[in-house]
């Protein structure tokens, strides 16, 4: 079975969030992030888990060790599903984070992010002065965030396949970066459709706009879930 698609409540109001998710008469997989939550705060976490919803939450925690391994044990009361740090941090803090989300939620996932789908590889050198493509810097961050005891990583879905053969297929790929034929990139860059990220092997796809700013949020959630499992446009 493959798991849900995972929607991101990119909005800035829990008003927003209620009015989207009562539409649904079905339990999601959802993603809180950095708009919702700084805004909002933790009580957000709690109202959607108490509507029945999973939660991933995802503020791409990046900073020195302690501060990530205190800042996560906060985090990891919450009762979320799944979060995140920033690959770029480092091992020492990624050890850290995991030991710190391990021992207060021993079932949620931890994942890394690798290069934003917003980055090109033409961005990631000029920017980072990275010597790496694109490709390598993804794997080199993968394995990173593996040996550093983390459950996955966020990537593009063109990059799964690449990680899985590095790391294993166990280790999770989390996808964002999903647009449907029609829709428009906005401001993301390595982009695919759910059909496409099945074919690529991603273990979960992560959808905003494409289902959020749909005039019929349901029937394109149903669009996108259907792609996404069946592998077909
Ligand atoms: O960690 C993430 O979820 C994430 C990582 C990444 O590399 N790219 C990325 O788009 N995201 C998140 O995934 C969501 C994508 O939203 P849409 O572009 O509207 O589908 C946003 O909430 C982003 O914050």
């Amino acid at each position: 079975m493959m798991n849900r698609p995972i929607i991101a409540l990119d909005f800035s109001t829990m008003a927003e969030v209620e009015r989207f998710l009562t539409k649904f008469d079905e339990p999601l997989f959802v993603k809180v992030g950095m708009e919702l939550y700084l805004q909002n705060g933790p009580a957000v976490i709690r109202e959607i888990r108490a509507m029945g919803h999973d939660v991933f939450l995802d503020l791409k925690l990046h900073d020195i060790p302690n501060t990530v391994g205190k800042a996560m044990a906060g985090l990891a009361s919450l009762d979320v599903q799944m979060t995140n740090v920033h690959a770029q941090g480092g091992s020492s803090m990624m050890k850290r984070a995991a030991e710190s989300f391990k021992y207060h939620n021993p079932d949620g996932i931890l994942i890394a992010v690798t290069q934003l789908t917003s980055t090109s590889e033409e961005m990631m050198q000029q920017e980072q002065k990275s010597i790496l493509s694109l490709e390598e810097s993804v794997a080199h961050y993968a394995q990173l965030a593996k040996d550093s005891g983390l459950d996955g990583v966020v990537s593009s879905p063109l990059e799964s396949r690449l990680i899985h053969a590095h790391c294993g297929d166990d280790f999770l790929t989390v996808t964002p970066g999903i647009r449907l034929n029609e829709d428009s990139k906005d401001d993301q860059v390595r982009v695919v459709t759910p059909a496409r990220a099945h074919a690529l092997g991603s273990d979960y796809i992560v959808v905003g706009r494409s289902v959020t700013k749909a005039s019929n949020p349901v029937a394109q959630y149903s669009r996108v879930k259907e792609e996404w499992e069946s592998g077909e446009e």
